[in-house]
């Protein structure tokens, strides 16, 4: 990240998004009206769903767990107004912009296209997953996930995780919205830069199914495999699918991944090739550094089969030489981490704040939930 990191209490507008930015060192509310530090599990938060906001509800219910305790008592009204103000503060003008238009976008998907398999949109979790998989997730242990997964190279996790018939489904549904899109000439946006084919699922209605995708399965496993990037405290995802093959992306190249964990899972056809490569995890300082030789690691892709791993972990895909290879991607995000710290009003050192992209990330965060 260019620029000056943000000075205490600057938050995003001193990165010269043109709103005028605080005085440096003035703290953004008085002491007893900061957000905590860390959620407040046992609290349960309101519903913002009847309200017209111009964030998402969801990013309300989110923050409120982080409210101070002498806010939790007053009425819904004054919460949305305390919160509104904080969110306000980080998001520049111009992102705002580019998140109502995106939700705009999704609106105008989620008014016209008509899903094929209803029931892919809903959890159900005994038809989509494997039992060893919802066993070890009802148990909840580190020994319970441990039995079902194996750890080929350190920080990168393989288990069996979807049923046959739900990959089938998922692809089934992806087909159906592309020749929807292909029909009604809708332009799509890719699932990031790196893809010209592939589908965002958020986008046509599973986002919420995908969300508890993360919350109730994902999550668990990542408190205890990657306590370090905040596993257990994930709050936002951006869900899609990647397609390679003839008439598809054929591979790609080596990157890191927008996310704190990234669960990868194939969903078929057949297909050779298309191979993950690990390169060991590096933070962003270091991302072009060279490789360890006990850091390489290359993984073959299994249908059903998912893999587990930190965003930061180096890799990429090599091509799929014959088939056709569709993967579903669940970038995990942990944002509300990032307005945490700054509005405490803690300073950042240049280090912390480069490494983070927390700019980026804040302006992310605000785009995921809205
Ligand atoms: O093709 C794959 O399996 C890798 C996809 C991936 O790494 C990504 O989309 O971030
Ligand atoms: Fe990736």
């Amino acid at each position: 990240m260019s620029g000056d990191p943000p000075a205490a209490g600057g938050g995003l507008n001193g990165g010269g998004s043109g709103n005028p930015a605080p005085p440096a060192a003035t703290p953004l509310v008085v002491p007893s009206q900061r957000l905590r530090l860390n959620p407040n599990k046992d609290h349960k938060p309101e519903s913002y769903e009847d309200l017209q906001l111009d964030f998402s509800p969801s990013v309300f219910s989110s923050l409120e767990r982080y409210l101070p305790p002498s806010m939790l008592g007053v009425s819904r009204d004054d919460k949305v107004k305390f919160m509104r103000d904080i969110l306000l503060k980080y998001l520049p003008h111009g992102e705002r912009t580019r998140a109502q238009r995106h939700r705009e976008y999704r609106q105008k998907i989620i008014s016209n296209y008509q899903p094929l398999h209803r029931e892919i949109y809903t959890m159900h979790p005994t038809s989509f997953f494997v039992p060893s998989f919802i066993k070890a997730i009802s148990q909840n242990t580190e020994e319970s996930f441990k039995s079902i997964m194996s750890e080929p190279c350190p920080g990168v996790f393989t288990f069996e995780m979807l049923q046959p018939r739900f990959c089938q489904l998922v692809l089934a549904e992806v087909e159906h919205f592309e020749s929807w899109v292909n029909d009604v000439k809708f332009r799509i946006m890719r699932p990031n830069t790196m893809n010209k084919y592939g589908a965002v699922l958020d986008d046509f209605g599973l986002e919420t199914m995908l969300d508890k995708l993360m919350e109730g399965f994902i999550r668990p496993m990542s408190k205890v495999f990657f306590p370090e990037v905040g596993g257990s405290t994930l709050d936002s995802h951006h869900g899609f699918v990647v397609e390679y093959g003839k008439d598809r992306d054929v591979d790609l190249g080596f990157h890191v991944d927008d996310s704190e964990v990234t669960l990868n899972v194939c969903l078929g056809k057949q297909f050779s090739g298309g191979e993950l490569y690990f390169r060991g995890t590096r933070c962003d300082k270091h991302v072009n550094t060279g490789t360890q030789p006990e850091e390489i690691f290359d993984y073959s892709h299994v249908p059903g089969r998912a893999v587990l791993h930190l965003g930061r972990h180096r890799h990429g895909a090599r091509a799929t030489t014959s088939g056709h290879r569709i993967n579903l991607l669940l970038w995990c995000r942990r944002y509300i981490f990032f307005i945490i710290p700054t509005q405490l009003a803690i300073p950042f050192d240049k280090t912390f704040a480069s490494s983070l992209h927390w700019e980026n990330s804040l302006v992310h965060f605000m785009s995921c939930f809205s």
